[in-house]
């Protein structure tokens, strides 16, 4: 049986590498987002609400179906920001280490013991060969809890991983591999929650 093509609807590298051959034991190959695909603006209130839209506006660009990722990080302490904000927290086109650098900056009072946060992350599966879908996307959320370091640890990951300690484990999400992070991630548990509720789709 031939793989179904499923558009990826993220222009993060650092996701890109964490999505690679998990949904190919549910028979689909990941395509990328064409480079012209349009620019998707994420206002909405949730991570549930962005992730909807991001994949929508792929399916029909794309003409496939479409998955996509929003995610962030709550900080407990901050009332749970950046939560959706996340990616531009220091500003419109902030880098991961400007976003770092002025979390660490906002919680340079806070003690250890108040320090908990977590990612979030959801995703959103929109089948345009299947009508019902369009309208109500599949959504799945996952979380990852621990606290924000007070100077980043680790160099693998993306964005925020330096800066969340997992209690647990002893160590940050930078200092996991790609293994141990998809097995304690949001994401990880996000895309185990996406491969059952697909399963259980077609059934
Ligand atoms: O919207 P797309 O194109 O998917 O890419 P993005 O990087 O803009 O992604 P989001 O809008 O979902 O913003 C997510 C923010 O949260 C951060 N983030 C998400 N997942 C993370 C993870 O697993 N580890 C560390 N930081 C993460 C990420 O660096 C961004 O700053
Ligand atoms: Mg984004």
């Amino acid at each position: 049986m031939s793989k179904k093509k499923v558009v990826l609807a993220t222009r993060n590298k650092g996701k890109v590498l964490e999505f690679n051959e998990r949904f190919g034991e549910i028979g689909w190959e990941i395509v990328p987002l064409p480079e012209d695909a349009p620019e998707v603006i994420e206002d909405g209130l949730t991570f549930e609400e962005n992730a909807s839209k991001k994949a929508r506006s792929a399916a029909f660009f794309c003409g496939l179906p479409a998955l996509s990722d929003d995610s962030g990080l709550e900080v407990d302490a901050l009332n749970g920001a950046p939560g959706v904000f996340s990616a531009r927290y220091a500003g419109e086109h902030a880098t991961d280490e400007q976003n770092n650098q002025k979390l660490l900056q906002a919680l340079r009072h806070i003690p250890e013991q108040e320090r908990s946060a977590r990612f979030v992350c959801a995703l959103a599966f929109v089948d345009c060969t299947r009508k019902s879908q369009v309208a109500q996307p599949l959504i799945v959320r996952g979380t990852c809890a621990g606290r924000i370091v007070d100077i980043p640890r680790g160099k693998n990951g993306f964005g925020y991983d330096p800066l969340l300690f997992i209690p647990e484990l002893g160590k940050t999400i930078a200092e996991m591999t790609i293994e141990e992070k998809h097995r304690i991630s949001h994401r990880g548990e996000a895309i185990r929650h996406m491969i059952d509720l697909i399963r259980t789709e077609h059934e």
